[in-house]
């Protein structure tokens, strides 16, 4: 497998050498202009179930750190919205910045937000996330921009778990956790049809953006950024600026649920 990261010679400028889809046709992330994203009244209102008993553990998986979900039921599944069928959560990771001014993959407008939460679903018409992963309609994932506020005490949980696995490779149980307390009070969103933003880059994403922002404050993203990149014995390198950029639209339209 080849390694990759977010550091000047493994970074998103030098994924396509080893992962050509990285200059494929529906690349994420992108600029959504709200100007012209068109408003679709046939899009339904996205529907959230989480079972906070789903929850498992914590991983730093040296990219980001994902919480992981049991998914052998359908206890925990996104439906409506731009999707069809059944799409259960897998896990939910965070990308973010050195400092509050970057951070985000998505931009509005341009503007860059200190951190982006990406919830990552998988179709059931497909038999497990592997045989979903690089099916066209194979992936959800619900995306939510954080900006710089008030402490946010729906994220204290997982940022109390971060200095236990502050290191790439470490994981931990973490369980009794429902993630649905970390959206935000409206779901209307916008939606395209995009990729994953890490290799493989696979373009099997409904990327499904909320349009309401989450709070988080200077001392949460701190804790964020003391994670590291690095594994156990390595010289040390701070786990931030682990986001793609965004890529070219292609052609692609971009949806809103919302007027
Ligand atoms: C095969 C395959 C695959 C991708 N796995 S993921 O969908 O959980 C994922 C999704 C994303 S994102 N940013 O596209 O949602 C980032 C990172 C990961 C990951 O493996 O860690
Ligand atoms: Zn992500």
């Amino acid at each position: 497998s080849h390694a990759w990261g977010y550091g000047p010679s493994d970074g998103p400028d030098t994924w396509a050498e080893n992962f050509p889809l990285a200059s494929g046709p529906r690349q994420s992330p992108i600029n959504i202009v709200p100007k012209e994203a068109q408003f679709d009244p046939s899009l339904k209102p996205l529907k959230v179930r989480y079972d906070a008993r789903d929850a498992k553990g914590i991983l730093n998986n040296g990219h980001s750190f994902q919480v992981d979900f049991v998914d052998d039921t359908d206890s925990s599944t996104l439906t409506g919205g731009p999707i069809s069928g059944t799409y259960r959560l897998k896990q939910f990771h965070f990308h973010w910045g050195a400092s509050d001014e970057r951070g985000s993959e998505h931009t509005i407008n341009g503007i860059t937000f200190p951190c982006e939460l990406h919830l990552v679903h998988w179709n059931t018409k497909y038999a497990s996330f592997g045989e979903a992963a690089d099916k066209p309609d194979g992936l959800a994932v619900v995306g939510v921009f954080l900006k710089i506020g008030a402490a946010n005490p729906k994220l204290q949980k997982v940022l109390d778990a971060l200095d236990a696995i502050k290191t790439k490779g470490k994981q931990n149980v973490f369980a009794n956790f429902d993630p649905k307390t970390l959206l935000p009070g409206s779901l209307d969103y916008w939606t395209y049809d995009g990729s994953l933003t890490t290799p493989p880059l696979l373009e099997s994403v409904t990327w499904i953006v909320l349009k309401e922002q989450i709070s988080v404050s200077p001392a949460q993203m701190a804790k964020f950024r003391s994670l590291l990149f690095t594994g156990d014995g390595e010289p040390l390198c701070n786990m931030v600026d682990n986001f793609r950029p965004p890529q070219l639209l292609k052609g692609r339209r971009v949806r809103a649920s919302f007027k």
